[in-house]
């Protein structure tokens, strides 16, 4: 066996035999195996408040996840798919599963561990995680918890640009290998269960840890933090949103880092020329879960326009309704290196906190590498829209 081989844990066969297996004894997964009823039973766990925050748009949502409807995978047979490749290279970055943690803030309200619960589960399963600049645990206590696996810091762009820096050399600092832009969120939307149940979980201290633990922020207040939150938590208020950040402010990011730039929240093609234009590595195409631009296009709708205008000038990743691995698939196809899973693993880490991560990111391993193989792949480099049927055009 060749070494690269040897390498390839066999995500399918493993999880399925495993379950099966235990199943002689009695015992059945511990959660839902089906996304949608892992959701309910997050969701009926949680706090009005959290499963509130966690909510988007419902008709944006709901055409996230409809715009996979749109396309059907078209299966091969009689092919050999006895090893399978699921690894895959984004600029020099090798990761062993098309498959990132999108960054998720606030873990807080989810979990007592938060983010470290889900580093600690990433790090299991050798999924590279994405932390958001919202998060309940610092830049430094995450990726301690990470070790080895590779992570990625999203940057939200506040007011202060001397933030901005801090925050990208504190990921630097700490082994983070890309730096992820999120356009969207200048502004946060009109979120109507926030709105009724009138909950803003920064306005309570939670997932500010970046900034209470950073340098710059803690210089601007009279008090720190831990002394006075509420004039903390006053400061954060007056910076976080920037609606007035545009194109030609990207330079400065470029200026303070050597890593790559992702630019997330792409949907519109001029957008996607732009990106390349201003000098930027990556795309994610995504429409924030549906919690952003309530009407928004659905983003895998978004995706094969975005695509054909980059014209393999830049990687693109995918996200907003990844929920089973024929959806990783169907991305794939359609042009995405690589896809951000979102809420899934959210839901796992309000049932059960690191396991419950872990199980979630084994069942859609386990589902992705079985999917690719009944459909006829070895390698996720086969995949193309000849994969693919669209069931509106019939083509
Ligand atoms: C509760 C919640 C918090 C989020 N926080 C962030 C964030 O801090 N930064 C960011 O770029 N995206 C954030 N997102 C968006 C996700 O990165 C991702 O785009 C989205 O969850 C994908 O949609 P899906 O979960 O329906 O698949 C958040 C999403 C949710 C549900
Ligand atoms: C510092 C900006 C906070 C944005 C809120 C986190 C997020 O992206 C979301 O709730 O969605």
């Amino acid at each position: 066996m060749k070494d690269d081989q040897k390498s390839i844990p066999s995500y399918g066969l493993g999880r399925q035999m495993q379950v099966y297996t235990q199943g002689l004894q009695g015992q059945l997964p511990s959660l839902p195996v089906s996304p949608e009823a892992l959701e309910q039973q997050a969701i009926a766990h949680l706090s009005q408040q959290a499963s509130g925050y966690l909510a988007g748009m419902d008709d944006t949502m709901q055409a996230n996840l409809r715009a996979f409807q749109h396309w059907s995978i078209l299966p091969r047979m009689l092919r050999d798919v006895s090893q399978r490749q699921l690894s895959t290279s984004i600029l020099g970055m090798k990761l062993p599963v098309p498959l990132l943690l999108a960054p998720i803030g606030v873990q807080s309200i989810i979990h007592p561990e938060a983010e470290v619960a889900v580093a600690r589960a990433a790090h299991a399963m050798g999924v590279p995680m994405i932390l958001s600049t919202a998060s309940s645990r610092s830049i430094e206590v995450v990726a301690q918890a990470l070790g080895e696996t590779p992570r990625w810091f999203q940057l939200y762009w506040s007011k202060n640009p001397e933030l901005n820096a801090s925050f990208v050399r504190r990921a630097e600092q700490a082994g983070y290998s890309a730096i992820v832009v999120t356009l969207d969120t200048r502004l946060l939307s009109w979120r109507e269960q926030d709105i009724q149940n009138a909950y803003l979980p920064f306005l309570l201290g939670e997932g500010l840890a970046n900034y209470f633990s950073d340098p710059v922020f803690r210089q601007a207040l009279a008090q720190p933090p831990e002394e006075n939150p509420a004039a903390a938590i006053r400061y954060f208020i007056d910076i976080f949103l920037n609606p007035s950040l545009t194109w030609d402010q990207l330079s400065f990011l470029r200026q303070h880092t050597s890593l790559p730039i992702f630019l997330k929240g792409i949907l519109h093609p001029d957008d996607a020329r732009q990106t390349i234009d201003a000098g930027m590595d990556g795309i994610i195409v995504s429409n924030h879960g549906g919690r952003q631009v309530g009407g928004s296009r659905a983003a895998l709708d978004a995706l094969p326009a975005v695509v054909s205008a980059v014209n393999a000038q830049l990687p693109i990743l995918f996200d907003s309704g990844i929920r089973r691995g024929s959806d990783i698939l169907k991305a794939l196809a359609l042009g995405a290196q690589a896809v951000l899973l979102g809420r899934p693993y959210i839901w796992g880490l309000a049932l059960d906190g690191e396991a419950g991560v872990q199980q979630v990111l084994q069942n859609l391993l386990a589902d992705l590498d079985l999917t690719l193989a009944v459909s006829g792949y070895s390698s996720l480099s086969e995949l193309d829209t000849s994969s693919l049927v669209n069931e509106q055009t019939g083509r």
